[in-house]
């Protein structure tokens, strides 16, 4: 089974690519963390912010592989501890499917893609800017690995 991170927006700072990568590379092999991001809309063009958000939800359904979970992440989703994200990771390798770990751009998700999902997560309260979400989630889930592990980076 693998996490697939689909973020809109692409070319990120420099401390973004390198903070997710960080994490992304101690993942073992049976449990990768692969980044795919989508092209966000420009916000030129003068489109609304919904037609921006279905153009950004095609790119992404277009890049989800046809079978797997969805979690969307969104600042009013579930709340987890990191033992709670633990074992909700288990319960996804026992299950099998890939999970793609979706993260909107600007202005969010667009709300038919949002309806789609089997989990949405919150990985605080407060609005988060999009690249360090990237960053955040890789930790997150680095450290879930952890605990199931017994890996010293996670201390009680
Ligand atoms: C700048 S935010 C979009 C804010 C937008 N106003 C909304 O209502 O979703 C861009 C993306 O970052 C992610 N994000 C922002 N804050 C988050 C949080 N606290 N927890 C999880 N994901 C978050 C979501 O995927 C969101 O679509």
């Amino acid at each position: 089974m693998k996490l697939i991170l689909v973020a809109v927006g692409t070319r990120m700072p420099g401390w973004v690519d390198t903070g997710f990568d960080d994490f992304a590379k101690r993942m073992p092999r049976e449990l990768p963390l692969q980044l795919i991001e989508v092209k966000a809309e420009p916000r030129t063009t003068g489109k609304t912010a919904a037609a921006m958000m279905a153009a950004e939800a095609a790119r992404i359904e277009a890049v989800l592989p046809p079978r797997c979970r969805r979690l969307i992440l969104d600042e009013r989703g579930e709340d987890l501890t990191t033992k709670a994200l633990a074992r909700r990771l288990e319960r996804w390798q026992e299950g099998g499917d890939d999970v793609a770990i979706i993260i909107g751009g600007p202005d969010g998700l667009d709300p038919a893609l949002k309806a789609s999902a089997h989990e949405t997560m919150r990985l605080s309260s407060l609005t988060l800017p999009h690249a360090m979400v990237r960053v955040m989630l890789a930790e997150a889930v680095y450290r879930a690995w952890s605990v199931l592990k017994n890996h010293p980076y996670h201390r009680e």
